[in-house]
């Protein structure tokens, strides 16, 4: 009946024990010059200004002041790296886009540093892109995703704030959104449901970034 992916035991266990470790802030960057070193697996985490990307960070460390997140939106303008000792997987924490009061050179530093590290980054694996559940895909994220395909990188759509709408809306939503996603070029075809609220389809998500750090 769901429309959203599925993890064996197995997976779900092994993304937990990933999470368990104490996950901290390595740092923030605001050019390329300035990046740390590519080690091991990194996924970025991407998407509109408030749409909760430091919030589902946060529920993934089960740490709540890891990144911070606030009610203001366009809080976070650079990417904040975070790692955690003995894995594989480093997290990064995208600037959001879409925030109508951003002065117009920040959008231009914005969309050029974002896509210098998408093209640049060797170690990325996936980018995580937040859609918020009340919102769907809007014609910013779209420009995201063309972003995206043309930087070559893999991008998979994570439904924030699930605890906001019903579920036989949510349930139209994926499947809206996955019909979206068939036309773009590197769109992941699969879509996970989050609450970092009611802390759901967390464990999904942490067995997803298990298996994209292991494999
Ligand atoms: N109901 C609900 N609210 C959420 C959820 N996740 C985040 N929020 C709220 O949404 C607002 C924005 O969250 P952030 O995590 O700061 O969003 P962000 O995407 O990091 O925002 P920027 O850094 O400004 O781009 C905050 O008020 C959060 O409390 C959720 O799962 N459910
Ligand atoms: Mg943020």
């Amino acid at each position: 009946m769901s429309e959203e992916q599925k993890y064996s035991d197995e997976d779900l266990e092994a993304g937990r024990l990933m999470f368990c470790h104490p996950w901290d802030f390595l740092t923030s960057v605001t050019d390329m010059a300035n990046l740390p070193e590519a080690a091991g697996a990194e996924i970025a985490f991407a998407g509109r200004s408030n749409v909760g990307k430091s919030s589902l960070i946060n529920a993934l460390t089960g740490r709540k002041d890891l990144a911070r997140t606030s009610a203001t939106p366009g809080r976070t303008q650079m990417l904040n790296f975070f790692i955690a000792p003995e894995t594989p997987l480093t997290i990064v924490d995208m600037p959001g886009y879409g925030y109508a009061q951003a002065p117009k050179e920040l959008v231009e530093a914005w969309t050029q540093l974002v896509f210098s590290y998408l093209r640049g980054r060797p170690n990325l694996r996936r980018v995580i892109l937040l859609i918020d559940s009340r919102h769907g895909i809007k014609k910013n994220d779209l420009e995201a995703m063309e972003l995206l395909d043309k930087a070559a990188v893999v991008y998979q759509v994570v439904l924030t704030k699930a605890d906001k709408i019903k579920p036989p809306q949510l349930v139209r939503l994926i499947e809206d959104t996955k019909a979206i996603l068939r036309k773009r070029v590197a769109a992941h075809p699969e879509i996970l449901a989050t609450s970092s609220e009611k802390n759901r389809g967390v464990d999904e998500l942490r067995a997803e970034l298990f298996l994209l750090a292991t494999q």
